[in-house]
């Protein structure tokens, strides 16, 4: 295990129910605009509130499939933590990396879920959170109850590159060219059979 005391990571957790190129498109944007050491995509063993997910094993196998660039890495922490909870993982990483600078990444969509996430507000005030923007998602996000209720803690894109060295509660909302791939339409898409 390298040295990870001094270094910013970003946190990618996602179902990955397939993998595909709008989470390549999140992870790189998280790597560059916060100028983030390494990205750690944490394939989620189950979503505990979505209906049962395939095997994590091919899950990951849809991440491996993406050829992902240097600096991100696959990480089985989250599975080896034995939870499907964020908050359990957060607090895991805070006793094992005290000095680590890790940044939660997610989509605008999830931002707009959060409240509905076990223990919410300590996952706020676990890590800086920097959220990507979603097609269709902005206005949703910007209004949502944790934009709302965080206000005061946004950071503003303009200062992104400084969120990994913040202390949480804090987030900021990357307003990045949207990229419209999503798991479900991917899904529909291998349901329904090649265009003939
Ligand atoms: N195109 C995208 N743009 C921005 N964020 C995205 C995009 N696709 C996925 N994400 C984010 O990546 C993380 C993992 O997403 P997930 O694996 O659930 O994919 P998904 O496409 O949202 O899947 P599903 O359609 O099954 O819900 C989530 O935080 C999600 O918001
Ligand atoms: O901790 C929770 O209550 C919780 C509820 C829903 C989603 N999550 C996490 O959110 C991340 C994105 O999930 P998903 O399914 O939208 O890709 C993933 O790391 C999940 O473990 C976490």
């Amino acid at each position: 295990m390298p040295d990870l005391a001094h270094m910013k990571i970003g946190l990618f957790g996602g179902s990955f129910n397939p993998a595909h190129q709008g989470h390549l498109h999140v992870a790189k944007a998280g790597l560059r605009e916060l100028g983030l050491d390494e990205v750690w995509w944490l394939v989620s063993p189950q979503n505990p509130l979505k209906p049962m997910q395939p095997s994590y094993e091919s899950r990951v196998e849809t991440v491996k499939a993406l050829a992902l660039p240097p600096r991100m890495k696959i990480s089985h922490i989250e599975r080896d933590s034995g939870t499907n909870y964020t908050i359990d993982l957060l607090q895991s990483l805070k006793r094992r990396y005290p000095v680590t600078q890790f940044v939660f990444m997610m989509g605008a969509d999830n931002f707009q879920q959060l409240p509905k996430w076990r223990k919410w507000k300590e996952i706020m005030s676990a890590y800086p959170i920097a959220v990507i923007a979603r097609p269709g998602q902005s206005i949703k996000a910007r209004l949502s109850q944790t934009a709302r209720q965080y206000a005061d803690e946004r950071l503003s894109e303009t200062y992104a590159g400084a969120l990994a060295e913040m202390t949480a509660p804090c987030w900021t909302y990357l307003t990045l060219p949207l990229d419209n791939t999503s798991s479900t339409a991917i899904r529909a898409k291998l349901a329904t059979g090649p265009e003939l």
